[in-house]
């Protein structure tokens, strides 16, 4: 079977970092030590080169990883091996902190490529999740680490047709916690919003949706992809099987055009691995403290605090200046525990790209 690379994302910005005498390809899936790649000339099982084993015992960040563009290189006899993973425009990482079984966390230092070359994050959060409404602070969060990615987030409030008064308050309350970012209402049972978000993947470009567990991620992709690619937890839960068996397929072509990466890595992230997408999450606040008397100001009481005045105005609601402390601290955390220079040194690289493709407009609809 032959596929149309471009199809999957391949373009010329890609095709100008392959080395020559190689073949493109992405990564569909990790598979013990292999990887399972999509080329113009249908999919294979590739093994690692020496080259990409040499780079990864080093870091293991440059371990390949779903939604990689990579190059392989055909053996003498006659099989391709994975030679070099391409630039990456984006990525999600793990940086080294995980919890342990006991629920403490741990931290190695050592960071891991959840994904890559991802242009919209999708941010699922339901408009009402059992009894509670949508949690703003699980936003703020979820779009910190979208923006930490490099790609571009995209707030979707889910199971819209639960929630019929006060909805447009809802949404007003969401766009004050994601400032600059789209956000839209969306039912995938009843098909409102869908074909709205089927519009940030055109062009082909790759999407991961993140959001907590119930959010209706995988009744959204099934939604987008016209049918039943994902099982959703209802089903799950009658086979007995439990959550977090949808690995058939990471890397998923929609219909429409497009494709979606859904990994368990991808489903997990988002309870600690924050950084510096803090800082656009909250963009209004550091507008604000922009303009505090003292540059080292804590918003605590010093004269002249124009964030303590924008609480009293009533401009800034109180919730947002203390969901802001409290992730500020949970990415300082991270960040000592962090080999920070490594960290700097993939992000500054990916920036670069990222922000061309910003320039250029790639990154929205
Ligand atoms: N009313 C309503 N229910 C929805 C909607 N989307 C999903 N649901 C329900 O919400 C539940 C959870 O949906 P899933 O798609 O499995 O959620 P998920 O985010 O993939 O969950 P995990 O796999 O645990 O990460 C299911 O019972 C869905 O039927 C919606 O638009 N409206
Ligand atoms: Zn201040």
């Amino acid at each position: 079977m032959s596929h149309d690379l471009s199809l999957l994302g391949w373009n010329d910005l890609r095709a100008a970092e392959l080395p020559t005498d190689t073949v493109p390809a992405r990564v569909a899936r990790i598979d013990r030590g292999a990887a399972e790649v999509i080329t113009a000339d249908g999919q294979f099982h590739v093994k690692y080169g020496a080259r990409v084993r040499r780079a990864s015992a080093a870091d293991p960040v440059a371990l390949p990883c779903v939604g990689d563009w990579v190059a392989l290189r055909l053996l003498p006899e006659g099989r391709y091996e994975l030679d070099e993973v391409l630039p990456r425009t984006t990525a999600f990482i793990r940086g080294g902190v995980s919890r342990d079984s006991v629920g403490g966390l741990s931290g190695d230092g050592q960071g891991q490529v959840l994904a890559a070359n991802v242009d919209v994050v999708f941010v699922a959060e339901p408009s009402m999740h059992s009894t509670d409404f949508a949690d703003l602070g699980r936003i703020e969060r979820l779009v910190a680490l979208a923006w930490e990615s490099g790609g571009t987030p995209v707030v979707l409030v889910t199971k819209s047709d639960l929630f019929e008064d006060g909805l447009d308050e809802l949404l007003a309350d969401v766009r004050v916690a994601a400032p600059g970012v789209d956000v839209h209402a969306v039912s995938s049972l009843q098909g409102e919003g869908v074909a709205l978000v089927g519009d940030y993947l055109a062009g082909s470009r790759t999407a991961v949706i993140l959001g907590a567990s119930g959010a209706g991620k995988s009744t959204l992709v099934n939604a987008l992809a016209g049918g039943s690619v994902m099982e959703t937890q209802r089903v799950r839960a009658a086979d007995g099987r439990g959550r977090h068996t949808t690995v058939h397929r990471e890397l998923i072509p929609l219909p429409g055009g497009g494709l979606v990466i859904d990994t368990p890595g991808i489903r997990r992230i988002g309870l600690y691995d924050i950084g510096e997408g803090v800082d656009l999450v909250f963009s209004d606040i550091e507008a604000l403290a922009e303009r505090c008397r003292f540059g080292d100001c804590g918003h605590s009481g010093e004269p002249g605090c124009a964030v303590l005045a924008a609480l009293e105005s009533g401009e800034l609601p109180e919730r947002r200046l203390e969901s802001w402390r409290k992730l500020q601290r949970e990415a300082a955390w991270m960040a000592s525990r962090t080999d920070a220079r490594l960290r700097k040194e993939q992000q500054n690289k990916w920036k670069v790209i990222t922000k061309e493709m910003r320039r250029s407009g790639r990154n929205r609809p």
